[in-house]
């Protein structure tokens, strides 16, 4: 072999070594010295893309060098071998390496020695199959499979075969609109289901007297040439009542199943035979049709080997019924009803919240101010710490910066702060502080501008857990990266190692009981049952929402008081709530007098 041939071979094999790595992450050599004398060998440029067949593989390949396994992947145009000894595959790379072809229409093949082999899944091995779902075979004769196929006009009627993206369809009864997944009940079709299709329904009821089968209202015809398919779905909970049964026309194909949890399973649908999809295979899983030119099944007569199948044009009728009114499943993944209805319950709480926060922090903030203000003067250590560590030139936004108590250190900073009180921003802009008034919820700041933000004891004041969340999605979003943030937020357990916080502290007589146990019902976060609790001033925390009164001495005899809210957090919650926002990750995270805190960064 000239030089010229070997560097070919050479730059041919690299290029697909790569495509291997990329698709597999299996890592590929074609170097046999002694660290990678390997026992497994891949074929780089033939697979069952290419037309090859585990058949093919052996007649060549048998003939050199015994083969234990040869593991072809669906779509892919290479394939792994797994030999019994080292000496079969050193021999096989040695005669074969590019040099012979295997079979006629092949190229010649180029090998690599691989460590691993893919972790090929067959489906097919799988145990799981969804529950309730049924195929019967044979459920038409030819003729009648033929019968029906006529009887779709494809080019005339109101829906004349519209052709999606994948495929071809055509709606009898009742058009299904795909932008909103749903069907106009109000809109019938003059088309109805064709009077040929029913011969199925005594049929289904014959063979299937168990399931309750109405008469469907609604059809609609899929026509798929070989390579398409449909996506991953479930039919809309709402839309339809009952079980939805697809009959198959032309081709068989295989159909991909993926429960809520993830499970997957492929199931084989043989042409002329019914789907019936019931119970949780219809509401818990989506189903979908792989756009390709061929299936692998398997065969044999324990099924225990693959093998492929070509598609031809397969033709679909799935039958459905309308349904009235909402869905009932016990199923929430997929259900549409469940999901609206949640939705509706989540913006019934942000708004109870929101109202909690305007009535109970907001308003009382404008008012206490002044009072506030006097009484927050020593910046907390750990926090002035936080914020000496920064390099010379960060910029640091103190988001619900108060009186601007963190706002005065530091000369070789850019510092700026915002709160949602204009009582307390007042006093800042005395003290000619940069700042400005916002709500921590949307800040008015760019993406990925700051170099490090503080929010200390403001997120404990947000009446819901998704607020909370968003507070922190904008500090994640505002810090550049590798910025870094630092959360301080009241802690329940106002005890550590058995030292009380300050805050308790200050009440020697009321603390000297202890602390009653709270039913855990109790302790729950109650958005939904306000009012909430009034906690008495210098306790434990009972509750984990709470009104937190503040006294406000005017020098009469009557101090007023204000309730404020708090979310007091439970140990390892702050932590929680931090991992549900993406971007950024907590590096750090500690109990500070009473507070729980968390230092994080963004990714
Ligand atoms: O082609 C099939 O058998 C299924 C079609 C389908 O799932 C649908 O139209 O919703
Ligand atoms: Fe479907």
């Amino acid at each position: 072999m000239s030089i010229q041939q070997c560097k070919k071979i050479l730059r041919k094999t690299k290029r697909c070594q790569s495509i291997i790595e990329q698709d597999t992450g299996i890592k590929c050599t074609d170097t046999a010295d002694l660290m990678h004398v390997l026992q497994n060998l891949v074929i780089c440029n033939a697979g069952l893309s290419t037309g090859l067949r585990p058949q093919g593989v052996l007649e060549t390949i048998g003939n050199v060098g015994n083969v234990s396994e040869i593991i072809m992947l669906p779509g892919k145009s290479f394939c792994f071998l797994s030999c019994p000894t080292i000496d079969d595959s050193q021999r096989i790379f040695d005669r074969l390496h590019g040099k012979a072809k295997l079979g006629q229409n092949q190229g010649v093949v180029y090998l690599s020695f691989c460590k691993d082999l893919p972790k090929f899944e067959n489906p097919w091995d799988s145990s799981i199959s969804p529950l309730g779902l049924i195929v019967i075979r044979d459920f038409i004769s030819e003729e009648e499979e033929e019968i029906l196929q006529k009887c779709v006009n494809w080019s005339e009627g109101e829906n004349s075969g519209k052709e999606l993206k994948h495929r071809q369809v055509k709606h009898f009864g009742y058009e299904f609109r795909y932008g909103t997944n749903d069907v106009d009940s109000d809109k019938p079709l003059m088309e109805k289901i064709p009077e040929e299709c029913q011969i199925l329904w005594q049929r289904m009821q014959e063979k299937h007297p168990d399931i309750d089968w109405p008469i469907p209202d609604q059809l609609t015809v899929n026509k798929y040439s070989p390579g398409q398919g449909i996506p991953p779905h479930c039919d809309t909970h709402s839309a339809f009542s009952g079980p939805i049964v697809s009959l198959s026309l032309g081709s068989d194909v295989v159909m991909d199943f993926r429960s809520a949890s993830g499970e997957n399973s492929s199931v084989f649908l043989p042409r002329r035979s019914l789907l019936l999809m019931t119970g949780e295979s219809r509401y818990n899983w989506t189903h979908g049709i792989t756009p390709r030119c061929m299936d692998i099944v398997p065969s044999g007569s324990d099924n225990a080997s693959l093998t492929v199948l070509k598609r031809s044009t397969r033709i679909s009728f799935t039958f459905r019924k309308l349904r009235q009114g909402e869905c009932d499943c016990n199923y929430a993944r997929f259900c549409d009803t469940k999901k609206r209805q949640r939705e509706e319950k989540s913006l019934e709480l942000a708004e109870i919240a929101a109202k909690v926060e305007e009535e109970n922090v907001h308003k009382i903030y404008n008012e206490i101010a002044q009072h506030f203000s006097e009484t927050r003067h020593s910046p907390w250590p750990k926090v002035a710490e936080f914020i000496a560590n920064l390099p010379v030139g960060s910029s640091l936004v103190d988001i619900g910066c108060g009186n601007g108590k963190y706002l005065v250190a530091r000369e070789d900073i850019v510092k700026i702060g915002c709160d949602r009180s204009e009582g307390l921003l007042k006093v800042c802009q005395e003290r000619q502080l940069n700042s400005f008034l916002c709500d921590c919820l949307e800040l008015p700041i760019r993406d990925s501008s700051v170099s490090a933000c503080i929010s200390i004891a403001v997120i404990h004041h947000l009446a819901s857990e998704e607020r909370r969340i968003q507070a922190v999605k904008e500090m994640g979003r505002i810090l550049e990266r590798s910025g870094r943030g630092l959360i301080y937020v009241w802690a329940k357990n106002q005890e550590a190692d058995k030292k009380k916080s300050s805050y308790l502290r200050q009440n020697r007589k009321l603390n000297k009981k202890p602390i009653e146990e709270v039913p855990e019902s109790e302790n729950q976060q109650n958005d939904e049952e306000l009012p909430l609790p009034i906690h008495t001033n210098r306790t434990q925390f009972l509750h984990r929402d709470i009104l937190v009164p503040w006294k406000l001495r005017d020098g009469s005899d009557n101090p007023k008081t204000f309730l404020r809210f708090y979310h007091v957090f439970e140990e390892g919650e702050l932590e929680e709530l931090c991992s549900k926002v993406n971007g950024i990750k907590v590096t750090q995270s500690y109990y500070d007098q009473g507070n729980w805190c968390a230092i994080f960064e963004k990714i």
